[in-house]
């Protein structure tokens, strides 16, 4: 196996390669990314590479996967989009969701894992960006129990909370929470109830934090970085 990797014997060391290689993300990446691995005893199943995105409202999640789903191939699912999307269907929930989403809440997690399910399992990519979610404490419990997997990956981006008010102002979408009363229990919901989840993954070395402030191009940099050092490990373990 290390002759493998004998092209990287000058910038990594035998026994930092062996460390990356119990790593459980490193594990995973090449289970998920490698087409022919087991020769070695590498388990060749093709579970789905999960990264979290995580961020205050208006602080740029969906303006980054977009990027990220174009760039590095991952499929984008945001949380809220598949909300709005069932809210406005002909659903038993519509009418909840809608309530829940104008008082700038969280939609009960049994509804929004069930919708991130359907999408996982109707996503054309195995690696997989979920953008706002989990929310709460309750929406990371119920998404571990129920999908049964823990994200590999967690972005968390931090925003001050004016430019986040700033953004949000300027989005002209029409969504029925960009409203000054509703953005403010929002930005509570985050500090109260979203903090504890990236506290959470912080604390098992799953986050990365990106300064989100400046232009579009500038933070996606700090974002292509994390996603470039991914693939780069991919590239020396695909085997
Ligand atoms: N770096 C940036 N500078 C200025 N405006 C930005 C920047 N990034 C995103 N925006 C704009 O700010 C608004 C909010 O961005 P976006 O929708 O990506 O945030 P979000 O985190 O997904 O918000 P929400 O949680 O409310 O869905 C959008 O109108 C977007 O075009
Ligand atoms: N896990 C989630 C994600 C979203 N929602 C609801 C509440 C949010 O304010 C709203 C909009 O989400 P966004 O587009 O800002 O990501 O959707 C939720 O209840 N649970
Ligand atoms: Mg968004």
């Amino acid at each position: 196996m290390w002759r493998r990797f004998a092209h990287l014997s000058l910038s990594i060391s035998r026994t930092k390669l062996q460390s990356l290689v119990r790593d459980p993300t490193v594990l995973k990446l090449i289970n998920t990314f490698s087409s022919d691995a087991g020769n070695d005893g590498v388990a060749s199943s093709r579970k789905p590479f999960i990264t979290f995105v995580l961020g205050g409202p208006g602080s740029g999640k969906g303006t980054q996967c977009e990027k990220i789903a174009s760039i590095f191939g991952f499929a984008h699912l945001s949380a809220g989009e598949l909300l709005r999307e069932e809210m406005s269907s002909p659903s038993e929930n519509g009418e909840l969701i809608r309530n829940v989403i104008k008082e700038g809440k969280i939609v009960p997690s049994a509804i929004t894992i069930s919708l991130i399910k359907r999408a996982i399992n109707s996503a054309t990519s195995d690696k997989i960006l979920i953008d706002g979610f989990p929310r709460s404490e309750e929406n990371r419990i119920a998404f571990e129990k129920i999908i049964g997997v823990e994200p590999d990956l967690v972005i968390f981006f931090e925003c001050p909370e004016e430019e986040m008010v700033k953004r949000i102002l300027g989005r002209n979408q029409g969504r029925i929470d960009d409203n000054m009363e509703t953005i403010r229990k929002r930005l509570k919901v985050f500090e109260d109830l979203n903090m504890p989840v990236v506290e959470h993954y912080s604390s098992k070395g799953k986050v990365h934090k990106i300064t989100a402030t400046g232009t579009v191009d500038e933070i996606f940099e700090r974002v292509r970085q994390v996603f470039a050092s991914l693939r780069y490990l991919k590239a020396c373990l695909s085997f």
